[in-house]
């Protein structure tokens, strides 16, 4: 019997995934709370406020009720920013198939609680098996899935076979699709590399040159891992998909919403007028607080989380951050170790 598969929601990120498993001959439920956007997606096969000039294939159906997108799906991949995750997963509970495949595409944590995503799932969906709650991660911009450009990605999850059951699912010519068992390093690898794709756009917006980004990626990476193998991750994660990788495309993409944003606060504009003028979700605001948070609470070094958390919440200079950083103690490469003279 064919597989039936629903995603969450019609953002740029979940209409993306849906064209991926409508190429893999998935017929595809794509839920939206936005009716305009349903008849849209419907009848006109398009969804233009989050992908400009691109055709839907018309096996992706778009609907308006949760309870049809959840009740007879065997998978579900939620792509709603991490701001919703709880909200969406306590109200899609009632209708859900026990034994469906739980995927989510999400980068982020939950402000307040500081919880990863599938964290968040467990809480709200105690009846379903944790082990199996699948997080999708890497460089994989919408704009370049949905013209079917290669792309990369891993899928992590406790139990291997949800792992493998995902990938399955999910890989085509241009889409490749690699297992991970490590839930906590993907996750934590996909939220905090948004940080750093802000300070990229900052530091491009400022001209700082080549060798300030190349030192913002390869530093950033070292505090990602550092609070990374804190929450329990492998460090090895953060040299894959969901690490390096991801920073890259995050880092030097036009089409990266966290990228331009920092490139927007580099020319001057106000935090809040920045994410009006996206209209998108930039998930690295949230998560620099998140990972300000987190840096504390497992008692870990953040230089780069911490100057960016000033500039973006306590109105500091991107200059007189930027020149904090260069005149921090000065240190060995790999900070644990001692300094030897
Ligand atoms: N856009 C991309 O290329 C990629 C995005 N992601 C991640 O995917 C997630 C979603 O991002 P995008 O699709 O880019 O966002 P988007 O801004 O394009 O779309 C988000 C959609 O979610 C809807 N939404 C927000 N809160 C909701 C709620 N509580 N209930 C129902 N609908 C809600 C909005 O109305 C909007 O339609 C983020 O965590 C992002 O980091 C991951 C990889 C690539
Ligand atoms: O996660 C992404 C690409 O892998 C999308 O990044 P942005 O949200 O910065 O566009």
């Amino acid at each position: 019997m064919k597989q039936k598969v629903s995603v969450l929601v019609a953002g740029s990120w979940g209409t993306a995934l849906a064209s991926v498993l409508a190429d893999n001959g998935k017929d595809v439920l794509l839920w939206s709370r936005n009716e305009e956007q349903v008849l849209e997606i419907n009848d006109k096969h398009t969804n233009s406020r989050f992908l400009k000039d691109v055709s839907l294939s018309p096996s992706i159906i778009a609907t308006n009720s949760l309870q049809d997108a959840v009740q007879d799906a065997d998978a579900i991949i939620m792509v709603v920013p991490s701001s919703g995750m709880r909200e969406v997963a306590s109200r899609m509970r009632p209708f859900l198939k026990k034994d469906a495949l739980i995927i989510h595409a999400t980068k982020g944590f939950e402000t307040g609680t500081l919880k990863r995503m599938t964290e968040v799932l467990a809480d709200e969906l105690p009846e379903m098996d944790a082990s199996r709650f699948v997080v999708l991660s890497g460089p994989s911009h919408a704009e370049e899935v949905i013209c079917q450009m290669p792309t990369t990605v891993v899928v992590a999850a406790q139990d291997i076979q949800a792992a493998e059951a995902a990938q399955d699912l999910l890989i085509t010519s241009y889409f490749r699709v690699y297992t991970n068992p490590d839930v906590t390093g993907v996750e934590v690898g996909g939220a905090l590399k948004n940080i750093i794709g802000l300070g990229a756009g900052l530091t491009d917006g400022l001209d700082f040159g080549d060798n300030a980004k190349a030192a913002l990626v390869t530093r950033g990476l070292a505090e990602i891992t550092r609070l990374g193998t804190a929450m329990g991750a492998n460090p090895l994660t953060f040299a894959g998909l969901a690490g390096i990788g991801d920073l890259i495309a995050t880092c030097t993409s036009k089409h990266s919403r966290n990228w331009r944003a920092g490139n927007m606060l580099a020319k001057g504009m106000l935090l809040d007028d920045v994410l009006k003028e996206m209209g998108m979700v930039v998930e690295g605001v949230k998560t620099t607080k998140a990972a300000y948070d987190l840096a504390r609470r497992f008692d870990v070094m953040m230089p780069i989380t911490n100057e960016l958390h000033n500039v973006l919440f306590e109105s500091k200079s991107p200059q007189l951050a930027a020149r904090d950083l260069m005149g921090r103690v000065r240190t060995h490469e790999m900070e644990e170790l001692p300094l030897t003279h």
